[in-house]
């Protein structure tokens, strides 16, 4: 039997820092993970974050839990068949609900040699308790609610950006939604390794348990309503600036728990040059509240190389990176009924900014 572990968590609350402590820990145990992973846009920049480490499949311009979970079943066992890894992690899309990911995930171990070890769902404890407190982006906050419902084990990440007293606050949130989940609190998803990521059989996930808070109609996950709008990825060339937006509009038959994501936007775009880096960082400080989550690749005029770029929760993180292979400079940004053409204006201008800012 092969144990799964699911990661799930919103865009940007720290899954991908997650991953890269369990697999340190499995090298560390002699073990063999593999990794499925699930994003949103067309390129897969976590990918290259880990690449390397483990065996990989992405599943990309979908969120595994609609237009694609079918495929899911079919990825992991290829996977289990190609790598015979002695555990596999599926780290899914920011906006996907766990509870498609654990039905497909029982689904395939139905026919294969699999079980669902675990569902950890990280959380960023700063935007969670933003949204909880505001009414703004109810749908958000639904889906982070569902994230945290089905989870056996829980991360209340980023803790360094709560003031005194507010750590209380999400704890005691959080324990309301999920009395069950083991709950950490942590810095860059610093989890105790072994509690979290040790495959022993007995403490595979109860998942009837974990599927009551939101499933009141049995298994009726046939009745979604999808409205996909996805291209080929094939068709990207870095120097013709295309952009694509997903919309996304689920809508599952879950009674009582209608998820709607139609408001979910994700804007691709390729950089066909190097870009100032202080209009660059000046861009991300005035971008739209309503884009809250961004991540890529570029190039500054001033300096060699590539950077990868992480802009979470206001938040802009700029590191140097060696990439393996050949990989295109590209900024992909997601949030919520922003206006994509807006950014692209806004990108193709810095894109045709030659100098940095004055003054800086
Ligand atoms: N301040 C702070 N930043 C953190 C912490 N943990 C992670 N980050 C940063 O948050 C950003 C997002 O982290 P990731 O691990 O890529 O998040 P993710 O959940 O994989 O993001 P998606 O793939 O978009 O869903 C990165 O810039 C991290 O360095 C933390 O505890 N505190």
């Amino acid at each position: 039997m092969i144990p799964i572990v699911v990661l799930s968590g919103f865009l940007g609350s720290g899954k991908t820092t997650l991953l890269q402590h369990a697999l340190a820990y499995y090298k560390e145990q002699g073990l063999k993970p593999a990794i499925l992973m699930n994003e949103l846009g067309d390129v897969n920049l976590d990918g290259s974050v880990v690449n390397g480490q483990a065996p990989m499949k992405e599943m990309l311009s979908g969120c595994i839990c609609c237009t694609i979970r079918g495929d899911l079943g079919v990825e992991l066992m290829n996977l289990a068949e190609e790598y015979k890894p002695d555990v596999i992690i599926v780290e899914c899309t920011g906006v996907a609900n766990p509870m498609e990911i654990v039905d497909a995930v029982t689904d395939a171990s139905m026919y294969s040699a699999m079980v669902l070890q675990s569902v950890i769902t990280v959380m960023d404890a700063r935007q969670f308790l933003d949204y909880a407190s505001g009414n703004e982006r109810s749908k958000s906050l639904r889906l982070m609610q569902d994230q945290l419902r089905c989870a056996s084990k829980l991360i209340i990440n980023k803790t360094d950006l709560l003031a005194a007293g507010e750590l209380q606050k999400v704890q005691a949130l959080v324990k309301e939604l999920n009395p069950y989940a083991l709950t950490v609190t942590t810095q860059r998803s610093d989890v105790d390794t072994n509690a979290f990521f040790s495959i022993q059989g007995e403490d595979r996930m109860d998942v009837s348990r974990s599927k009551e808070p939101i499933a009141d109609n049995g298994n009726d996950h046939h009745s979604e309503n999808h409205l996909h709008d996805h291209d080929d990825p094939a068709d990207h060339h870095p120097a013709d600036h295309d952009h694509h937006d997903h919309h996304h509009n689920h809508d599952h038959g879950h009674g009582g728990h209608v998820h709607s994501y139609d408001h979910v936007v994700v804007h691709t775009h390729f950089f066909g040059q190097s870009v100032p880096r202080s209009r660059f960082e000046q861009l991300f400080r005035s971008l739209p509240a309503e884009i809250y989550r961004a991540k890529g690749i570029v190039r500054f005029l001033e300096t060699e190389g590539q950077m990868m770029f992480q802009f979470a929760y206001r938040e802009l993180e700029i590191i140097p990176i060696r990439p393996q292979k050949p990989v295109n400079d590209v900024a992909v940004l997601m949030g919520e009924n922003f206006s994509a053409s807006e950014i692209e204006e806004r990108l193709r201008t810095l894109e045709l900014a030659r100098k940095p800012l004055t003054g800086l």
